[in-house]
């Protein structure tokens, strides 16, 4: 006789099977239309499918392809003290009478799983989460929601979320979808607009907040959110690479995930400037040299303008020259004309002073302007002199200093120094690009051929009913079908909607729907799936849309913006990014304890500003799950005055702290021994790196630069020297904070100088 566990596992698995057959056929269908040639617009039931339901089983199918040992697209279950119960998983999935077999974690009805506590249960008796292999279920997780239990629960799914935890880590981060504490749950589903702005310690879950709120968005407004118009900014390519895996196993390939260093399109900048550099190319002082250097000469221009008019030999030299530029600074500036649009002006100017250089009265100066502004040595003197700048082109200015003393100061000897010449970008020098493309300005763009009204074609094959797009009258349901957690217009109103409300709803309709490339030519009565009466779109031949690979979302396009390890951005930086969110929402996401930039800010209220907003949403969170107790402890003794310490979730944690002769021997010995089926780190300051690798005993460790090891966790790490890493920046005790609190079960110090004096061990 079975026991009842392996009964309840049996129970389980026959859903999940269900669910995986049910999206295998769906998959199917979904891939034989497309074999027809039918595209997401003809997948109205007609054709089989609804759209969504097309959506969702490319995702599944993408889902499994990701890796075998994923988790399994079913992983909870919800009873109800009304007998009710729901499965939640990774999609939304129904069955062929279209009742919900699976309910998607990010729908309204899955919030429950996250939220319910024995002291505020929601309805809910059970909540049981579903282990499984690929497809097999190997084992539950029953929490029992009633107030006997109240003082035992401590936190959702102990025994997955301790299992999650203590699984070895491997080189990139997973997802939680399983088990998203309550209050990590409330920070993904703030609501979209504005800015959310979340503070944490580390490991308290801020990185996987931030990336399940970017897949919660997706969900709640996929016309406002899809085709890459959610943007992701991590600190660095090392980070976007360790958290790239994430969202995928979400099933959400639409969002834009960049590294800093990658903000600008064809940059791709990995290393960053040493503190004093940053610290000049961060400031928002460079927007004056910036705003000076591109009026000012190219190194390449010719200094000197010499031509043949009425037999007269005509030459401006270098001095006039200069006046010359500027006067057509001055004339750029009355009309608010940018310098890559200048050129007509540079050629009015030069004009001008070769004018007053013609000798006799006899001479008109119409003609004059008309037969040597055309000629060939004229243009080709004034490409040279006034050519078209690029961002590139005037930074690499910047290593010269005699060109920016008078502007920086002393400060222009450290900036030149930097330079190492070619496009060798640091990350710091990204925002500067970025500021340049916007103070050069764009020359004026011939004229664009016109567009075809509207770009809506004639009906050709005649209309088509798409009733996916159902505007339904009783219930909401026909259209939260395809806009789910969009209140419509036809909802508000209720049943007591007129025809002015019906109009309104309609245009708002027919909006979103040309989005998706339909045109409504009109609407006609009809049913939703359900049956309730609706309003059925008529919808003219598919627009030729462009597919949405073939066209990014454009940096002003994007709808929501999310920051993670925003307590580093430079007021450069935090410009750079309020260019790109000017007609977006935010999430913030960051520790105060843990800025090692020389600028950060020093309160969140400042990189508000900095960011041009004025309000957020805070929202904090508490609990640490990557560092145990012990470690954490040990960590904060770094902590900046003033700054709260996190509380761990988990006790313990191995620590050892030695004092060794030859450091690169002691580091050699602890990485061969350290556990091969663990991830292991040795963390030092930049510039010891290269003494201690490369580790060729050890082929399973990660040699890290301090610099670099931001956001990362590993199951054991080995720091070397954490004096030099304090001494090796102005923020360097920051830095060693964050770098004491990677580890997620043990931590080695080696050391040679001295430790920091906070971290000397007390005596026993
Ligand atoms: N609810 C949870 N369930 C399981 N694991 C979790 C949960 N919350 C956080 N974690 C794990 O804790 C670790 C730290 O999470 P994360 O990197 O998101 O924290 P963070 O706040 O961004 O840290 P840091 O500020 O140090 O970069 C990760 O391994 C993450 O998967």
């Amino acid at each position: 006789m079975p026991d009842v566990r392996t009964q309840e596992i049996a129970v389980e698995q026959q859903v999940v099977d269900r669910v995986y057959d049910r999206t295998e056929a769906m998959r199917a269908q979904a891939e034989q239309l497309a074999r027809e040639g039918h595209g997401r617009a003809a997948a109205g039931p007609a054709g089989g499918l609804v759209e969504r339901d097309a959506m969702v089983h490319h995702a599944a199918g993408k889902l499994r392809a990701l890796d075998a040992e994923a988790e399994g697209l079913v992983f909870g279950r919800l009873d109800f003290d009304d007998g009710e119960t729901y499965r939640i998983g990774r999609l939304g999935v129904r069955d062929e009478d279209r009742e919900p077999l699976l309910i998607d974690w990010r729908a309204p009805a899955a919030a429950a799983f996250y939220r319910a506590t024995p002291g505020e249960p929601l309805g809910v008796v059970r909540r049981r989460v579903i282990i499984s292999r690929g497809r097999e279920v190997v084992d539950l997780d029953d929490d029992l929601l009633t107030p006997d239990d109240a003082g035992n629960l401590r936190v959702l799914g102990e025994g997955s979320l301790l299992a999650a935890l203590q699984r070895a880590r491997g080189p990139q981060m997973r997802d939680i979808v399983t088990t998203i504490q309550r209050e990590q749950d409330e920070a993904i589903r703030a609501p979209a607009r504005g800015v959310t702005l979340i503070s944490g310690g580390p490991g308290t879950g801020k990185t996987q907040v931030a990336l399940h709120r970017a897949a919660y968005l997706l969900y709640t407004d996929r016309g406002r959110f899809a085709d890459g118009r959610v943007l992701v900014v991590g600190p660095s390519t090392v980070f976007t690479n360790y958290i790239s895996r994430v969202l995928p196993a979400l099933g959400e390939d639409s969002i834009q995930l960049r590294a800093l260093g990658e903000l600008v399109d064809g940059v791709s900048a990995v290393r960053r400037d040493p503190a004093p550099v940053a610290e000049i190319k961060g400031s928002t002082r460079m927007d004056a040299v910036l705003a000076e250097l591109i009026w000012q000469a190219p190194p390449s221009a010719p200094d000197q303008l010499k031509l043949v008019y009425a037999g007269q030999v005509l030459k401006i030299g270098h001095g006039e020259l200069s006046a010359v530029r500027e006067r057509v600074r001055a004339a750029a500036a009355a009309t608010g004309t940018l310098p890559n649009s200048a050129r007509p002006l540079a050629a009015k100017a030069l004009l001008e002073a070769l004018w007053a250089e013609v000798d006799g009265e006899h001479l008109d100066r119409d003609l004059f302007v008309d037969d040597v502004g055309d000629r060939p040595e004229f243009r080709s003197f004034l490409v040279a002199w006034w050519p078209r700048l690029s961002p590139p082109d005037v930074l690499a200015w910047l290593a010269d200093a005699a060109r920016t003393r008078g502007v920086l100061g002393d400060a222009a000897g450290i900036l030149a120094a930097s330079y190492r010449g070619g496009a060798d970008w640091s990350i710091d020098d990204v925002p500067l690009l970025d500021e340049l493309t916007e103070l050069l300005g764009e020359p004026p763009a011939a004229p664009a051929p016109r567009a075809e009204p509207a770009r809506l074609r004639e009906l050709t094959t005649g209309p088509q009913l798409v009733d996916t797009f159902v505007l339904s009258l009783g219930l909401h349901d026909g259209w939260s079908l395809y806009a789910p957690g969009l209140p419509t217009p036809m909802a508000v109103a209720g049943q007591s909607i007129d025809n002015d409300a019906i109009a309104a709803a309609q245009r708002w309709a027919a909006a979103i729907i040309l989005r998706e490339g339909h045109q409504v030519v009109s609407w006609i009565d009809g049913h939703d799936p359900y049956g309730e009466d609706g309003y059925v779109p008529v919808l003219a031949e598919p627009l030729p849309v462009a597919e949405p690979d073939d066209e990014p979302a454009t940096w002003d396009d994007y709808a929501h913006v999310i920051l993670d390890e925003a307590q580093d951005l430079s007021p450069m930086e935090c410009r750079m990014i309020a260019r790109r969110a000017a007609y977006a929402s935010m999430t913030i996401v960051g520790d105060l304890g843990q800025a090692t930039h020389p600028l950060a800010a020093a309160s969140w209220k400042e990189l508000l500003a900095r960011l041009d907003r004025r309000e957020a949403r805070m929202l904090d969170l508490r609990t640490g799950y990557r560092v145990p107790q012990t470690l954490a402890d040990y960590a904060a003794r770094m902590l900046a005055p003033g700054i709260a310490p996190t509380r761990s979730y988990r006790p313990g944690g191995e620590l050892s702290v030695r004092q060794v002769d030859d450091l690169a021997a002691a580091v050699r010995e602890a990485a061969r021994d350290a556990p091969h089926d663990r991830s292991v780190a040795v963390v030092a300051a930049d510039h010891l790196i290269e003494a201690l690798g490369p580790l060729a005993d050890a082929p399973h460790v990660t040699l890290v630069p301090a610099g670099l090891v931001k956001g990362l966790e590993y199951d054991h790490v080995i720091v070397v020297e954490p004096a030099a890493i304090v001494a090796a920046e102005p923020r360097g005790r920051q830095r060693l904070y964050v770098v004491l609190t990677r580890a997620v079960a043990r931590l080695d110090i080696l050391h040679r100088a001295p430790l920091p004096p906070a971290l000397v061990p007390e005596p026993e």
